[in-house]
């Protein structure tokens, strides 16, 4: 069985699957302090709560936190008994090489949306991952990561005002039924809210008319369902995007043997 693991800055996703077919997936907060042993008592404590007896002989990882691939790629050895493949290293092999600027490293879990979005939907692309940062990336008709967006995260715009100003309190994200505030809590929420409604659809509606060909949107990430209610803002959504592109890469490197 082959383990999936996404880590973002803020969250890390395990994921388990058995060739094609999906077995579970859990998530846990991303701590560069945590050891491989301890990955292990938490990741072995839950697949024994549910009763799932994975035999995991494989794993892929992709981090956008470098410094947690140690412990990882420990978790992996130890215990697995396995070498996992690192998204981003150079023995990781892409469905298709990224077309940007000399010397850029694009996050690895663009790489990974841009494989499992191709994968699933084809090209001519935008994919929004509504993450500790929001990314916008651009797929290509041949299903290359072309470059993008990258603007500051939901539940990071909300911290910022925060962290920032004295009298502001720290929010959490919601959809606000009206734009007008009538008080602080109120006023923070619409103002991240519906500038993020804008942001996305302004970020959209400049991608495709400089890309000049139509394109499909596809949203993903923690929060992108509370953008999705009523607004016309994705063509589809999927929860499950970037799991979906680590297991494309993983079967990639397979099949070109040099697994
Ligand atoms: N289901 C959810 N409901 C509300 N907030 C969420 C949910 N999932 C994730 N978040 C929040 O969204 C932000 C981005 O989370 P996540 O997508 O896990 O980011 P990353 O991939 O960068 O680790 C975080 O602040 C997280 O707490
Ligand atoms: C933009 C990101 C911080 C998003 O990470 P996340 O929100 O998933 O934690 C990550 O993709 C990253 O570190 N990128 C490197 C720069 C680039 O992609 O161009
Ligand atoms: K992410």
């Amino acid at each position: 069985m082959l383990l999936c693991i996404d880590t973002g800055n803020t969250n890390t996703v395990f994921s388990i699957w058995d060739g094609d077919s999906f077995i579970a997936t859990w998530r846990t907060s991303t701590e560069h302090q945590r050891t491989g042993d301890q990955y292990y008592v938490w990741l072995s404590t839950l697949m024994r709560f549910q009763g799932i007896e994975a035999d995991i002989t494989e794993a892929i990882i992709s981090s956008t936190v470098p410094r947690v691939v140690f412990n990882l790629r420990v978790l992996c050895n130890r215990y697995f008994n396995c070498r996992p493949v690192v998204v981003g290293k150079p023995e990781c092999a892409l469905p298709m090489a990224p077309r940007v600027d000399a010397g850029t490293t694009v996050g690895p879990d663009r790489l990974v949306n841009t494989a499992g979005a191709y994968d699933r939907y084809g090209g001519d692309l935008i994919v929004v991952d509504f993450g500790t940062a929001t990314t916008f990336d651009v797929v290509a008709a041949d299903g290359a990561y072309v470059g993008g967006v990258i603007a500051p995260g939901v539940n990071l715009s909300l911290q910022a005002l925060h962290e920032a100003a004295a009298a502001l309190p720290h929010v959490d994200i919601t959809k606000p039924a009206d734009v007008i505030g009538t008080n602080t809590v109120a006023c923070m929420q619409s103002g991240v809210f519906w500038g993020y409604v804008g942001l996305v659809r302004e970020i959209c509606a400049r991608i495709k008319a400089e890309y000049d060909r139509p394109m499909r949107v596809i949203a993903t990430g923690g929060l992108a369902p509370l953008f999705e209610q009523g607004d016309t803002l994705f063509d589809t959504f999927d929860e499950y995007l970037t799991i979906h592109g680590l297991t494309v890469i993983h079967k990639y490197n397979k099949d070109l043997g040099t697994l």
